[in-house]
């Protein structure tokens, strides 16, 4: 939503710069650090995004401020006296700040829409303001502002607290009372340990001498790939591109209002330090030995906390929220596929990445989840895949009681299900679900099943993992000509399939390789992210919920709730070559097991035939194995 473009009249630019020389007199530009404009940085967190360029501060619910250019933030929901406050010691203006005056005033009606994403506070301001109909002046301002940064201190690390991690992150919601960060987690990046194998791992740069310098900024190869996409290849650094690469690519396919791009605060390293020493014993400790918090890093993004609703609970009541990690919910059917790896086309790489997994140690037992349930559009299967994450949840189910983890694994994986881990749960149950002892987990695990299919997330979610048309068997080759280099894969390959189909991907003109390529990683983003869906119960009689509804009939409950996605993070370039490299491993291990598996049963079923050869009359190992189970 662009608003109307009028000219600044006199009367209202004159009142801007005595508003700007106020700030001035009252010293308040003293204060405030001087950044540019390009900085995403500059975010105090006192604005509200209207779309992909432009930004509303806020003076007051009646008055509101400065649209940037090329400068995208979120809204932090404060009361109104914080919000002058803020404003007054956010926005100051000198004589060398170059306020080129594209300026206009727009009346805030047709902003509502721009509200709908967001809090009950910035619907009701919208709307409130609508109905005055205020004129807005929205200013665009180029080259520099002044904004004051928030930095989080040392002073501030206490109100922090370990929310979960994953492998490039570390997640703490917050517990202080500062308006600013209530309903918001703090996302903050961690750096490989020296010696842990993901320090070889491409979002490291294994070929750059220092892991961390990797993370400053595109390389020259990505930003080729990314160029087309507003600002993106351009962008100073690693942590600006990632945050546009959601704004610009992930928000638009997944729906700007399941998605909080989020914004970027500084930490100084004495908070992360201390952060760090306080989440120690909280973290799993084979997590410990991989990574630690990256000192070098002196931002974090701050997210909205999805676990709860921005208002908080209605009347002291609960928010119930679970996340989900759907992981690829198709089967690749890409020609590209060779023969020797025919198996990806039946069989699903969760199932067969279970099977490397187990051997390889990183789980004990293999989970019956099946991707192709959960994003098949059908409840049943829904149903099937969710009852199947709650006996094996490992990385890919957690519950959050008022954003306390009451079910799964704290920063990592959780192992079967135990009866004393399902009897705890159901009984915490007690304050959500209205049944009798026994029945409240799978009325709870029918609510999500209901919210999952009635929200059509996962069906837009699979629209975006299929943009990988290819398969890495494919992509691969479309990689090796992006960055000029010679093709790996095709060195593997026998000159026959070198003649024929692959030939074809290397014929490509550059464009196409490289759409490709941006393709697969876009889609690489939507098989490993997660979802959170919360609930809240929904009052008696309340019908003018902003939330989306779900009725249990079973228990004659009505609830409200919203779904997100987070963990939406761009994927380097360098990765296509560990994602070949992992297809092979994961096919390759899948087929010996399944082969191992085959020999382990043909011999005793061969035995069981020398034994009693009247029992089974048939000659293949597999028909023999059949009879045998049929008869037992
Ligand atoms: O390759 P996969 O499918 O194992 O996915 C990785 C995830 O493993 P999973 O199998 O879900 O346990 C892995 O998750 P865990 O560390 O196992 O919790 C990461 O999400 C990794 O992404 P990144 O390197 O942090 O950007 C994920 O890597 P990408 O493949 O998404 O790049
Ligand atoms: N916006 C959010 N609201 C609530 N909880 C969150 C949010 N973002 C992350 N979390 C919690 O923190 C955990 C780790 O976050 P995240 O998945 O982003 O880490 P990561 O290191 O990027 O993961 P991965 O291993 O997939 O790369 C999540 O599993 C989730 O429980």
């Amino acid at each position: 939503m662009h608003p109307p473009s009028t000219n600044l009249s006199n009367v209202e630019l004159v009142g801007l710069l005595i508003f700007a020389g106020f700030l001035r007199f009252c010293g308040l530009g003293s204060k405030i650090e001087r950044r540019k404009l390009d900085d995403p940085a500059v975010s105090t967190g006192w604005a509200s995004a209207i779309n992909n360029q432009e930004l509303l501060f806020w003076i007051s619910p009646r008055c509101c401020l400065v649209a940037f250019d090329n400068y995208v933030l979120n809204f932090v929901e404060i009361d109104n006296q914080l919000l002058d406050e803020a404003l007054i010691s956010n926005i100051g203006c000198n004589d060398t700040c170059n306020l080129q005056m594209q300026s206009r005033i727009y009346t805030p009606a047709p902003s509502i829409d721009a509200f709908t994403s967001g809090s009950d506070y910035q619907r009701n301001l919208a709307t409130e303001s609508s109905k005055q109909r205020h004129s807005f002046l929205c200013l665009s301002l180029h080259l520099y502002v002044y904004g004051m940064a928030v930095v989080l201190e040392k002073k501030d690390a206490g109100d922090w607290i370990y929310r979960g991690e994953g492998a490039a992150n570390i997640v703490l919601s917050y517990n202080g009372s500062s308006p600013a960060f209530v309903g918001k987690v703090l996302r903050i990046q961690k750096a490989p340990r020296n010696g842990s194998p993901r320090c070889e791992s491409p979002r490291y740069g294994s070929d750059n001498e220092d892991n961390h310098s990797a993370e400053l900024a595109l390389t020259t190869d990505e930003c080729l790939l990314w160029k087309e996409i507003e600002d993106l290849g351009s962008a100073p650094s690693r942590e600006i591109a990632e945050q546009l690469y959601v704004q610009h690519i992930i928000t638009p396919l997944l729906g700007s209002e399941h998605v909080d791009a989020g914004i970027r605060v500084h930490v100084s390293s004495e908070f992360l330090e201390l952060v760090e020493k306080n989440v120690l014993c909280q973290r799993p400790s084979w997590r410990v030995d991989a990574a630690k918090v990256n000192p070098l890093c002196d931002y974090a993004l701050l997210i909205s906390d999805h676990s709860i609703f921005p208002q908080g609970n209605l009347k002291g009541k609960f928010s119930i929220s679970v996340e989900i990690k759907p992981k690829c919910g198709f089967l690749p059917d890409s020609r590209f596929i060779s023969e020797e790896n025919a198996i990806k086309k039946r069989i699903t790489r969760f199932k067969m990445h279970q099977s490397l997994k187990l051997h390889q140690r990183e789980i004990s037992d293999t989970s019956e989840y099946d991707p192709l349930d959960m994003l098949s559009g059908s409840k049943e299967r829904v149903h099937k895949a969710i009852t199947a994450l709650f006996c094996t949840p490992q990385n890919n189910f957690r519950v959050f009681l008022n954003g306390s983890l009451i079910f799964g694994g704290l920063g990592g994986g959780a192992d079967i299900t135990s009866c004393m881990i399902g009897n705890a749960f159901e009984d915490v149950l007690k304050c959500v679900i209205q049944a009798d002892d026994g029945l409240r987990t799978t009325n709870f695990l029918q609510l999500v099943t209901e919210a999952v299919s009635g929200s059509g997330l996962l069906d837009r979610l699979l629209e975006v993992q299929k943009l990988d048309i290819f398969d890495i068997e494919g992509a691969i080759h479309a990689y090796y000509d992006v960055v000029s280099q010679p093709c790996i894969a095709c060195r593997d390959l026998g000159e026959d399939q070198l003649s024929g189909r692959y030939a074809y991907l290397h014929s490509m003109p550059l464009d196409k390789s490289l759409k490709i390529v941006r393709d697969y990683l876009i889609a690489a983003t939507a098989k490993d992210l997660s979802m959170m869906i919360s609930f809240r119960p929904r009052e008696d009689g309340d019908v003018e919920s902003s939330y989306s509804g779900v009725f249990l009939e079973t228990t004659n409950q009505s609830f409200d709730y919203k779904a997100s996605f987070f963990d939406l993070d761009m994927k380097p370039l360098k990765k296509m070559e560990h994602y070949y490299e992992l297809d092979q491993q994961i096919v390759s291990c899948y087929t010996q097991m399944v082969k191992r598996k085959n020999k382990v049963e043909n011999a005793a079923t061969i035995d069981a035939y020398a034994r009693d050869p009247t029992e089974n009359r048939c000659v293949s190992g597999y028909t023999l194995f059949k009879v045998q189970a049929e008869s037992s």
